[in-house]
């Protein structure tokens, strides 16, 4: 049966073309990725410019946005879509979607480096390779993908690790679930669980503040106007103890102070029992998370404050 597909476009460098006198990469009036769909056969496309925008000018308001409308346009009976978007936020917007998505279409999110003009471009093989990990049947169920050089990430895991080399998506510890062949989508692991929440609006304010040697408690004093605060913490979730008094005012107000750490891999735990050591804060009441990024940890934040400002509930919801 002939698939259909929805694809949406929101910007990035996939939908630029750089200036070749001034060397600027600047956003393109016409869809650089039009002329590619005449690689895929078997499948009907319908396009949605939804927004042409860099994805440092993202919001959570318009990835909001983004995820009403595919909920809206599923119901017109797609089997998947393909969202372009540029590569800077883009794991966070994926991520947010994968939260709010409820049924098993698969969502592909998928960008580029390389501007559309410039040479080595990746973006129209980039898209080709979501549409086709869209198209199949393996992706239903999976959530949220990300497609871009060849390999396939779980939204949950996968994240920037490069400034400008096209292998930039990785998902530490993790890897990819799939890859993208000449002749097949294979797909090697499976998400183990997904979750999913119902936020119809996101409305708090949620900084992410990164632990160095020698921190002390003033950032966090200077903090106001804001509803929840995630710490980039030390090794396996650890801070200076100067942080502590700052960190404690901000529980007493009823403020979650999430835990993170600033290292690519691994989760933090309440291992060390010295002062700023990460026994000592899940006793003052730090939220510990499970293996997420600082973004990643905002984004599951904002959902869940939706839910709940309980902060016993909200560790639930950082433990699942
Ligand atoms: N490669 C890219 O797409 C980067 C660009 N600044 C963006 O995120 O929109």
């Amino acid at each position: 049966m002939t698939k259909s597909i929805l694809l949406i476009h929101t910007g990035g460098t996939i939908a630029m073309s750089e200036d070749k006198t001034t060397g600027e990469v600047k956003p393109t009036d016409e869809n650089p990725l039009q002329s590619m769909l005449t690689e895929i056969d078997g499948a009907t496309f319908t396009n949605k410019a939804m927004f042409n925008i860099p994805s440092p000018h993202m919001t959570p308001e318009t990835m909001l946005q983004l995820s009403n409308e595919i909920k809206k346009e599923l119901q017109n009976g797609y089997d998947g879509v393909v969202i372009t978007h540029g590569t800077d936020t883009l794991e966070e917007t994926a991520y947010l979607l994968d939260l709010l998505h409820e049924t098993d279409h698969p969502i592909v999110v998928t960008g580029a480096m390389r501007s559309s003009n410039e040479l080595g471009s990746d973006g129209p093989y980039n898209f080709i390779a979501a549409i086709r990990t869209a198209l199949s049947d393996q992706a239903r169920g999976l959530g949220v993908l990300v497609v871009l050089n060849d390999e396939i990430h779980a939204a949950k895991n996968v994240t920037k690790t490069h400034a400008s080399n096209i292998a930039t998506f990785q998902s530490p510890q993790y890897g990819p679930i799939g890859i993208v062949t000449k002749g097949r989508i294979i797909f090697h692991h499976q998400p183990v669980k997904r979750e999913h929440y119902i936020a119809s609006t996101l409305t708090k304010n949620i900084v992410i503040l990164k632990a160095y040697a020698g921190m002390d408690s003033s950032v966090l004093r200077c903090l106001s106007h804001v509803d929840g605060v995630i710490i980039e913490a030390l090794g396996q979730g650890n801070l200076p103890p100067e942080t502590v008094p700052g960190i404690e005012e901000l529980i007493s107000r009823g403020i979650p102070v999430v835990l993170v750490s600033r290292c690519f891999s691994g989760i933090v735990q309440d291992v060390y029992g010295y002062a700023g050591g990460g026994r000592k804060l899940k006793e003052a009441g730090v939220i510990f998370t499970n293996g997420l990024n600082g973004q990643k940890a905002r984004i599951k934040l904002l959902v869940a404050m939706e839910l709940t400002n309980n902060l016993k509930e909200l560790q639930q919801l950082f433990d699942r």
